[in-house]
C-alpha cells in the first residue's frame, strides 16, 4: 500500500492506495500533521510500502511531516521535485523551480488525461489556472486568492462583517443578491471565482478554438461549476501527476 499525500497551505489531502491496481483503501482531509498520522493508523490491516508527496509548504515544514511519517510507518517519503520536463510537458515559468508544485502535477495530470490542449483551474486556500498547449507547452497561468482568502481578508479589514461557518454556508443556497451581510459577502466572492474561471475559458477559446479540455479541481471547485459547464471536476488531479512524478513499485 502506498500512501499518498496533498500538501496545501491550510489542509493534506491524503489516501492509501493498492500499489498493484491502484484501488483506493482510505483517504481524507485534515488540518494538522498529527491529524494526518491518526487517520492514517486509523485504516484497518494498513501495511504502508510507500509513500509520496507533494508540498507546497517550506523546507522545514515538509522534511518534519517527513520525518514524522517515516517515524510513525517506517517508509521513506518519496517528495516530487521540481523538474524542467516531464511526461511530454514543459514547464513555462522562467525559472521552473518556482512553479508551484501543486499547480505542476495537476498540469501533468491534465495533459495525460486529456492528451490535448487543457486548462487546469484549481481552487484551494488560492485560486490558480494553469494553460497546456496541445504539444505539452505549459503556457503559464494565473494566481489569485481563493475563497477562504478572500472571506478573512474582508471580515479582518472590516469593522462590520461578521458571521459564523454555519450561516456561511447556508448563504450559498443561492447566488441571488444579498439580503444580509453574509449572503452579501459569500455570494459575492464565489461571483468572484466564477468570474475567475469564465475569464480563463475566454482566454482558451481565443487561443484553442473549441479543442481543449477544462479541469476543474481543488475543495471548492463545485462552487464554480456551474460557470463551467464542460469542464471535468477531477478533485484527484494532483494525485494522478503526483503518481507519474513519483513512481514507487
Ligand atoms: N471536506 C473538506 N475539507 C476541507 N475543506 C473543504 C472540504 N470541502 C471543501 N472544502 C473547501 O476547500 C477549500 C480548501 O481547498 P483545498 O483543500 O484544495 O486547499 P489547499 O490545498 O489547502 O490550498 P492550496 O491548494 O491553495 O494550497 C476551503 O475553502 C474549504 O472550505
Ligand atoms: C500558489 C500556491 C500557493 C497554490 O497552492 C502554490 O502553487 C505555490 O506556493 N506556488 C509558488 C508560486 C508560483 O506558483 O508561482
Ligand atoms: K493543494
Amino acid at each position: 500500500m502506498i500512501l499518498e499525500l496533498d500538501c496545501g497551505n491550510s489542509f493534506i489531502k491524503w489516501r492509501v492506495i493498492h500499489a498493484a491496481d491502484a484501488t483506493i483503501s482510505g483517504g481524507g482531509i485534515v488540518d494538522s500533521d498529527q491529524a494526518l498520522v491518526a487517520a492514517v493508523a486509523g485504516l484497518s490491516s494498513l501495511s504502508l510500502t510507500g509513500c509520496r508527496m507533494v508540498s507546497v509548504r517550506s523546507e522545514e515544514e515538509t522534511s518534519s511531516l517527513c520525518a514524522l511519517i517515516q517515524a510513525s510507518f517506517g517508509v521513506e517519503v518519496n517528495v516530487a521535485q521540481p523538474v524542467q520536463e516531464m511526461a511530454g510537458v514543459r514547464n513555462g515559468y522562467d525559472d521552473y523551480q518556482r512553479l508551484g508544485m501543486d499547480r505542476w502535477l495537476g498540469a501533468l495530470g491534465a495533459y495525460h488525461l486529456a492528451g490535448r490542449a487543457c486548462l487546469v483551474i484549481d481552487f484551494g486556500t488560492a485560486a490558480k489556472a494553469d494553460f497546456v498547449a496541445a504539444n505539452g507547452e505549459h503556457l503559464g497561468g494565473y494566481i489569485c486568492p481563493g475563497m477562504p482568502l478572500m472571506r478573512s481578508q474582508l471580515r479582518t479589514h472590516t469593522r462590520r462583517i461578521r458571521y459564523d461557518d454555519a450561516s456561511a454556508e447556508r448563504a450559498l443556497n443561492s447566488l441571488a443578491p444579498g439580503r444580509s451581510t453574509v449572503e452579501a459577502v459569500e455570494r459575492g466572492c464565489v461571483l468572484m471565482l466564477q468570474g475567475f474561471a469564465r475569464t480563463q475559458i475566454e482566454q482558451a477559446r481565443a487561443m484553442w478554438g473549441e479543442d481543449f479540455t477544462v479541469f476543474l479541481t481543488g475543495g471548492d471547485a463545485p462552487l464554480v461549476q456551474e460557470a463551467a459547464p464542460k469542464a471535468r471536476i477531477v478533485p484527484d488531479l494532483v494525485f494522478v501527476g503526483l503518481a507519474m512524478a513519483c513512481p514507487l513499485n
